[in-house]
């Protein structure tokens, strides 16, 4: 098997802010993370709010810095990049946020946001090039010369991830790009991002509190609890037969029609198993970590 597109190993952040819950030493958000994710592989990240997904997404890609651990993206570890380094790294991994209408630029039309990420790296590009990039995320020409608020929700998602796709990535980290929008737009955002899986071989580091979806649209899973990772395995066997309470917790807040048949009441009790505490007070249940078939192990 290859490297590894991206290969955390044993990353923590401790944010240092003061506030409820958190001790003089700060908040443990995210607590000795090891995980990969495989050329072309969809990874999805679960878990619930304030689990620590984000902050782990955003270490994968450099705008957060680990307070221990090592972070490699395609082999380099980003720690020890230079100022190059990490414009490479800001080429080869790409991020789509939840709020399409955030992310953009509200006094800039689609066409100058796609041209400043040409311009970020020094390069320049053609209409032709621009009208290609949108016509792959389905959106026509006409939207080049559309400001934010001409576009819906689903659009400027869209266009957003066109401007991920515009430095042809090698790796993209999708954070809740649903969440904020109707629910009739979601399934064509995310059938549009495993078809750049597919098609172009992009790699996707998709989070979300969202197991139904995490099961469409990822290849593997990691369930996080607590700024740990608790259970780890390919998305229908995760599905089929969770371990962790946590796990069992998230198949069971899932919507009946996307569950398979399992036992009833093998889950009761489990309602409760994912709910945020204390990050730093120990999991009284061990990782459950299934290797893949046929891959190595990193
Ligand atoms: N910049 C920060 N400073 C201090 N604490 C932070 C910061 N960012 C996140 N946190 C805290 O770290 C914990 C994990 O947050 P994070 O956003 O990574 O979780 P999450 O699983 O993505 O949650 P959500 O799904 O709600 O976005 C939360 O308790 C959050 O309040």
């Amino acid at each position: 098997m290859s490297e590894p597109i991206l290969e955390m190993t044993d990353v923590s952040k401790r944010y240092r802010t003061a506030g409820f819950g958190r001790g003089r030493g700060g908040f443990l958000a995210v607590d000795g993370v090891s995980l990969h994710v495989g050329r072309g592989e969809a990874l999805g990240l679960v878990g619930e709010s304030g689990s620590g997904k984000s902050t782990l997404a955003r270490m994968a890609n450099g705008l957060v810095v680990p307070t221990s651990g090592t972070v490699r993206t395609d082999g380099r570890d980003v720690a020890r990049l230079g100022r190059r380094g990490l414009r490479r790294l800001r080429r080869n991994v790409a991020m789509v946020f939840q709020d399409p209408l955030a992310s953009l630029n509200p006094r800039q039309t689609v066409r100058q946001t796609l041209e400043n990420v040409f311009r970020a790296h020094g390069e320049t590009t053609s209409t032709a090039e621009l009208v290609a990039l949108l016509e792959s995320v389905g959106l026509g020409a006409h939207y080049l010369e559309r400001y934010p608020h001409e576009a819906s929700g689903g659009q400027l998602q869209r266009v957003a991830v066109a401007r991920a796709l515009a430095l042809k990535p090698d790796l993209i980290i999708a954070d809740e790009p649903t969440s904020a929008l109707d629910v009739s737009v979601r399934a064509q955002i995310l059938n549009l991002l495993a078809d750049l899986q597919r098609d172009q071989g992009i790699s996707f580091l998709h989070v979300s509190h969202d197991l139904a979806v995490i099961r469409l649209y990822s290849d593997r899973v990691a369930v996080m609890q607590r700024g740990r990772v608790v259970e780890t395995g390919p998305s229908e066997e995760i599905f089929r037969s969770p371990q962790h309470p946590c796990t069992r917790a998230l198949v069971e807040a899932t919507p009946e029609a996307e569950l398979p048949a399992r036992p009833a009441g093998a889950l009761r009790g489990a309602d409760r198993a994912c709910h945020d505490r204390d990050h730093d007070s120990p999991n009284d249940h061990p990782v459950v970590s299934r290797p893949e078939a046929g891959a190595t192990e990193y």
